[in-house]
């Protein structure tokens, strides 16, 4: 909790306050932060749960904003110490344009570097995403691989390509110079698939293994490992390195870092069964039923039927052929680098993360529990 008898005097920005990772950063901003003097929450959508923040000793200004909007931006950044990145649409599903998701995930990363710039705000924390380095296009697996282990990122979805444009944007200011002379100093983090409380595909999943009777269906074969981490961990490390930018811009100014914690290296799905298992929820096998050709078919015709529809309606289906190569490409990080440049470690540790995950998923509107 906050030590009281810090002086309060900073005042932070969270970009994307209200989404899932937002929401968490927000809350982890309040609780670890103890030099917060005012928190500015700035979103497309605001949550009515920031009410229940305006009571505390941090003055918490809800911004209902857009980052592709400059002048908007710009009125948040000014006066801020700190600005914390983490709007973004995340889409890959197809439910929103190439061109909306550059304009919000790469101009909107513009708009906010330049605001600082314009406004004196020297530290900036991106949240970019292991989607910037892969799976690349041609499914080439990244096994337990760290910041400095080569891979070759070649990307043709827009979310993937916008999230790389952004970073590379952030990397490349680290230095420039804002009002008042000194350098900024920037850094980005990135996550892979984040999971916990309020993840909405987490969410998705268990509804449909409701609907099928209490059962979910292997697609992918058990030996293909997804890099997972619990996004109280992931919302730490911003805290974490937001404060550290300042003590030690030279070492961590410019750099990337993956977030990881002590989450088991598994497949998509079995990881994802971890909490939905004790939620009653079983995985069938179906190696047999739907071998990968059969998958791919699926998923090309669900691309085919979403572009043939979309006059009509919006047909954003789980599967289609890049959620597919995602999930079926190991992706796994193994890293210390965030331990070693500002003292990073897990805030929750495996069992306290699942067990937290495990209760959302228990509390959810019509659980089986
Ligand atoms: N969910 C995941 O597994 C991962 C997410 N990330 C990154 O983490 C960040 C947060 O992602 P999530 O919390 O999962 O997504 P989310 O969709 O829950 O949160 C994004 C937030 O940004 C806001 N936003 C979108 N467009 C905006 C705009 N034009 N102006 C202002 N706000 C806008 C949304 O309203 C939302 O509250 C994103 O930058 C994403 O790329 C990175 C790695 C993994
Ligand atoms: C083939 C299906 C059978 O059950 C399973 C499909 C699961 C997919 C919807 C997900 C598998 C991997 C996910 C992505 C991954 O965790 C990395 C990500 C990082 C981000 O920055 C944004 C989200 C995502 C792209 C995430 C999206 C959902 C998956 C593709």
């Amino acid at each position: 909790m906050a030590e009281s008898t810090e002086v309060r005097n900073l005042v932070y920005l969270v970009t994307g306050g209200c989404g899932f990772l937002g929401e968490h950063v927000v809350r982890m901003l309040l609780q670890r932060e103890p030099r917060l003097s005012e928190l500015r929450v700035f979103d497309l959508h605001l949550g009515p749960w920031l009410e229940e923040l305006k009571t505390g000793p941090v003055q918490v200004t809800a911004i209902q904003g857009d980052v592709t909007q400059a002048h908007e931006v710009a009125a948040a950044v000014a006066g801020a110490h700190v600005v914390i990145h983490a709007a973004g649409l995340v889409d890959v599903f197809g439910r929103a344009s190439p061109e909306t998701i550059h304009k919000v995930n790469v101009q909107g990363t513009k708009n906010v570097i330049e605001a600082c710039v314009q406004t004196g705000t020297r530290f900036l924390v991106y949240t970019s995403s292991m989607e910037v380095v892969g799976p690349n296009i041609k499914g080439h697996p990244f096994y337990r691989g760290n910041e400095d282990t080569p891979y070759e990122a070649v990307h043709k979805h827009p979310y993937p390509c916008s999230k790389a444009q952004a970073e590379r944007l952030v990397l490349e200011a680290n230095g420039r110079e804002v009002r008042g002379g000194l350098p900024l100093v920037t850094c980005a983090l990135r996550p892979t698939g984040i999971y916990g409380e309020g993840h909405q595909i987490m969410r998705d999943f268990y509804h449909q293994g409701l609907r099928l009777g209490g059962r979910l269906f292997r697609a992918i074969p058990a030996s293909v490992e997804h890099g997972r981490v619990y996004v109280g961990n992931v919302a730490w490390m911003h805290v974490l390195v937001a404060r550290e930018l300042e003590q030690r811009a030279a070492l961590v100014g410019g750099q990337v870092y993956f977030c990881y914690d002590k989450s088991p290296y598994k497949s998509y799905e079995d990881f994802n069964m971890e909490f939905l298992g004790p939620c009653g929820l079983r995985l069938v096998e179906t190696r047999l039923l739907a071998p990968y050709w059969l998958l791919m078919l699926l998923a090309t015709l669900n691309a085919l039927l979403q572009w043939l529809l979309r006059p009509l309606l919006l047909y954003a289906p789980l599967l289609n052929p890049y959620t597919l190569a995602v999930a079926n490409t190991t992706f796994t990080v193994s890293t210390d680098k965030a331990q070693r440049h500002f003292g990073y470690e897990p805030l929750f540790s495996w069992e306290d993360s699942r067990t937290r995950t495990i209760r959302w998923v228990q509390a959810m509107e019509g659980s089986a529990q």
